[in-house]
Parts: C-alpha cells; sequence; structure tokens
C-alpha cells in the first residue's frame, strides 16, 4: 500500500513541482490541495480545494485521505502582504500550521515538512548554516520563526523545515511573479527596471526546489535543512544574465541600492545558503543558475 502525501499550497511555484515531482515517482498516493480549483491539471494525483484557515474544511479532508506525509507549502509569500496586516500574516503563516499539524496527527501523520524562508535571517552574516541565530528583519519572516518554533517542539512525529531563497521558475496560472518572470517581462516590454546591487542571494530553481523537498519525504529526515541554489548573486547581476540570455538590451537595467531602493518590508542584505547539509545527507546538488535559465525560459513545465 503506497504512503498518501499531501501537499497544500499545491497550485503555487513550488507546489506545482512538487506535486508533478511526486506523481512522476509512482511511488506515493498523491493529494494536491489548495485555494480554488487545481491549476496544474494534469494526471496521476488527487486534488482536494482545501483552505488551511479553515479548520473543518481541514479536518474532513485530513480525515478523508489520511496522509502519512505532509508538505506544507501554502503561505502568504508576499512580504509586503504580511507587513499590511500581521493578524491576517499570523492566521495564514503560523495558526494554519499548528491547525494543520494537530489534525494531522490525529489522522496517521508520519513527517510533516515545512517550507520557510531566508528571510529569518537578518541579512548580517550572508550564506547561512542551519543553526545560524535567526533575526527576522520583516513580519513574513517573524510568522516563519514563529511556525519553525512551534514545530521544532513537536517530539511525537518527525518534523522537517526546508528553508529556501528567492525561488524562481514558470508554472501554470502563476499567482506571483519571481525575479525570474518580472526581470523577463518587464525588459522584453522595453521597461527600465531599478535593481538592488547590494543584497546577495542564492536563487533557487522551484524543481531543485521540489526534488530537495523529495529526497527529504524518501528518506524519512527530520531537521532543518538549508535547500537553494549554489550561485551567490546580487538581484542586479540575475537581471545582468537574463537579459544577456534573452538578447535583451542592459541599458534598462539601473543599479541601485536598498537604502535607495524602498521595498514595503525591509529585505534582508545579505542571505543565500550553502547548502553543505543538504548535500552531505541527502546528496543535494543544485543546478547552476545559468541551467536555471535554460530550463525556465525555455518553459521547464513543458520539459
Ligand atoms: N518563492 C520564494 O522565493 C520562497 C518561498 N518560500 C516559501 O515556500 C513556500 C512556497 O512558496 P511559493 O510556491 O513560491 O509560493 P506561492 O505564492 O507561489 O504559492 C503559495 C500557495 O499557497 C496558497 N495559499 C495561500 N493561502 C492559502 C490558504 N489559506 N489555503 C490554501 N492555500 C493557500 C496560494 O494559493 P493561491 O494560488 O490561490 O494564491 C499559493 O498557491 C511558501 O511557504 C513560501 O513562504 C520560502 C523562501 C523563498
Ligand atoms: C520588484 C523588484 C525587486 N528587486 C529586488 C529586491 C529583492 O532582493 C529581489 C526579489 O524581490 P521580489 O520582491 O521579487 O521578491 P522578495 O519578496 O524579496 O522574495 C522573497 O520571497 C519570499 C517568499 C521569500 O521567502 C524570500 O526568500 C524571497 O524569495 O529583487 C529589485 O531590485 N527591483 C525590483 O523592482
Amino acid at each position: 500500500m503506497s504512503k498518501t502525501i499531501l501537499i497544500t499550497g499545491a497550485n503555487g511555484l513550488l507546489g506545482q513541482h512538487l506535486t508533478q515531482l511526486l506523481t512522476s515517482q509512482n511511488t506515493y498516493n498523491v493529494i494536491a490541495t489548495g485555494r480554488g480549483g487545481d491549476r496544474l491539471k494534469e494526471e496521476g494525483y488527487k486534488y482536494l480545494t482545501m483552505d488551511i484557515t479553515d479548520e473543518k474544511m481541514v479536518r474532513d479532508v485530513l480525515q478523508n485521505t489520511q496522509p502519512s506525509i505532509i508538505f506544507h507549502c501554502a503561505a502568504i509569500s508576499k512580504v509586503e502582504n504580511c507587513e499590511d496586516d500581521h493578524d491576517e500574516a499570523v492566521r495564514q503563516n503560523v495558526t494554519a500550521t499548528q491547525t494543520l499539524l494537530q489534525v494531522g496527527k490525529e489522522n496517521g501523520l508520519e513527517h510533516f515538512i515545512y517550507l520557510s524562508t531566508d528571510f529569518v535571517f537578518d541579512g548580517e552574516k550572508g550564506l547561512y548554516e542551519e543553526d545560524d541565530q535567526r533575526n527576522p528583519p520583516n513580519f513574513y519572516g517573524q510568522t516563519k520563526l514563529m511556525s519553525e518554533d512551534l514545530l521544532l517542539k513537536e517530539k511525537e512525529i518527525k518534523i522537517a523545515i526546508v528553508r529556501t531563497c528567492l525561488v524562481y521558475g514558470q508554472v501554470k496560472d502563476m499567482s506571483r511573479t519571481n525575479i525570474m518572470t518580472w526581470v523577463k517581462d518587464k525588459l522584453s516590454k522595453g521597461e527600465a527596471i531599478k535593481v538592488v546591487n547590494d543584497q546577495y542571494r542564492t536563487p533557487t530553481y522551484a524543481g531543485d526546489l521540489a526534488n530537495g523537498c523529495a529526497l527529504i519525504a524518501a528518506q524519512g529526515v527530520e531537521g532543518i535543512f538549508h535547500i537553494s541554489g549554489k550561485d551567490y548573486l546580487t538581484p542586479y547581476a540575475i537581471a545582468l544574465q537574463v537579459a544577456e540570455y534573452l538578447n535583451l538590451s542592459v541599458s534598462n537595467i539601473l543599479p541601485v541600492t536598498a537604502s535607495t531602493f524602498v521595498e514595503h518590508g525591509r529585505r534582508p542584505l545579505k542571505t543565500g545558503f550553502t547548502n553543505n547539509k543538504a548535500y552531505d545527507i541527502l546528496n543535494y546538488q543544485p543546478i547552476s543558475f545559468y541551467d536555471g535559465m535554460r530550463k525556465v525560459l525555455g518553459g521547464d513545465m513543458n520539459r
């Protein structure tokens, strides 16, 4: 009897990649859940509507599916939205995590895998390891830290926390943009963009992130894992590479500093991960940013 894996936020950038990957492995009974209808619309998995903030809906779905493993991808992932409404951010990003864990445990859950972020770090150090001191610079990061802490108290079932960084990719009917899509869209329209040149990230191909998550489930491991790309780049360097890859003019890319580029919700200056632990324990090996551009800008969801 195959184990049942349930994915929350399955319509999202990671969610669609993860649903596709786990389904293709033919190892699990895959339950994809999300708000509204299925946007991936492929075969091999079961899609159920589940708003993670609706406890009755969560109970109904988890009682009927009895997942052994939950990948909790759903969240308010827009930093500015969390800044604007702290109560809603806590309801979506923290309270719902507690509910999923509790109801999951009542229905046979063995392994809870939670998606967290580099934004739990303040950005002073850069290239963070799993046991580095957290100090979120914005409320989105604070909600993720709060969920991490409630999960790390759990002793009865296995808990894995996957922190990732600046995820990029192209999926169907996306609910938000990512750095690769908005740079491509703006430059393709000939529009100028101001891009920070003093923030540092390890941008992550969504397919690599999905692979890292699948390795955690397959190996049944627990603990905190940093799973990201391997190139340490500024958003400005990212934009230049995308422009050059697409043969678009770089004259429309204007470098700015984080102090002059005011964003709603402070971003940490230097983040990014080394992936050392994920390599040692999971044999996680991400592709290069250049290969990520080849996959995404050529439409990786069709490859
Ligand atoms: N993208 C990134 O750079 C990073 C992401 N992460 C984390 O990884 C996870 C996945 O990120 P990503 O795929 O990029 O995010 P997306 O925003 O693409 O996907 C999040 C999904 O969660 C869904 N969702 C939101 N609220 C609810 C709810 N109440 N009930 C059910 N579903 C809900 C959204 O639904 P709908 O489609 O209807 O809006 C969306 O499909 C998130 O937890 C995010 O915080 C961490 C670090 C970096
Ligand atoms: C929109 C924009 C962004 N930027 C920079 C700021 C930032 O460092 C980088 C990405 O900005 P965005 O607003 O696209 O993404 P941002 O909200 O910074 O991305 C975050 O998403 C959440 C979910 C996470 O968990 C983080 O890991 C991170 O990926 O690009 C510019 O320089 N110019 C721009 O016009």
